[in-house]
């Protein structure tokens, strides 16, 4: 295979709406803030990222806020290498949210380890209602890697992209694959 498709990498992030999915993503990849709220439907950005002197070509998927009844599109389970799935820090609910969007990824893909960081959002507002305890707890559940950031103050906004990376390595490594799970789905 070459080395090109090797390191090709799909990023998918969901959570609730208004988490800061959108925020996170364009900090990442054009370092700016965006203060006005503009609800998403779906963008595909690209970005080199380089993770232990290797680089991987990212194609990051900011998709559409997700509710508990929201239905886990196809296009965000296979051709998937990892996900990163957010909440704000100042809401509660965003936070429950997190579980059911990981089931519902791991219902699809048949599996239950998921690569995966979950990231607890806005850390710069004072009206905290999730500690940092609580979403170590729940990465720690997951087996999944956890960081909390601020898009505004741009704290932590790369290290998400690493941790993600680092979390399809580990396991790709295992299964000496670069095919994501979902991916080697056959459908009859
Ligand atoms: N204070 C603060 N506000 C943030 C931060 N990140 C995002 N916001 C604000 O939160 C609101 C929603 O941000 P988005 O990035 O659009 O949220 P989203 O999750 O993409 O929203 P959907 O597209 O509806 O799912 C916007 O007004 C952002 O300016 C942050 O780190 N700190």
């Amino acid at each position: 295979m070459a080395s090109n498709t090797l390191r090709k990498r799909k990023i998918a992030v969901l959570g609730s709406r208004s988490v800061g999915k959108s925020s996170l993503v364009i900090q990442f990849i054009e370092n700016h803030f965006v203060e006005p709220y503009f609800p998403t439907i779906e963008s595909t950005f690209s970005k080199g990222v380089v993770y232990k002197g290797v680089e991987y070509d990212c194609d990051i998927i900011d998709t559409a806020g997700q509710d508990e009844y929201s239905i886990l599109s196809s296009k965000h389970a296979i051709g998937i290498h990892g996900y990163v799935l957010v909440y704000s820090v100042a809401s509660r609910r965003s936070f429950d949210m997190i579980q059911i969007v990981y089931d519902k990824i791991a219902d699809f893909c048949g599996k239950n380890d998921i690569p995966c960081v979950i990231v607890g959002s806005k850390t710069d507002l004072q009206s905290r209602q999730v500690p940092p305890s609580e979403g170590e707890e729940l990465a720690k559940l997951n087996k999944a890697a956890w960081v909390e950031t601020s898009a505004k103050n741009n704290v932590n906004v790369g290290k998400v992209f690493e941790l993600c990376l680092a979390e399809i390595e580990k396991r790709s490594a295992s299964s000496q694959t670069d095919q994501p799970e979902a991916g080697r789905c056959l459908i009859m």
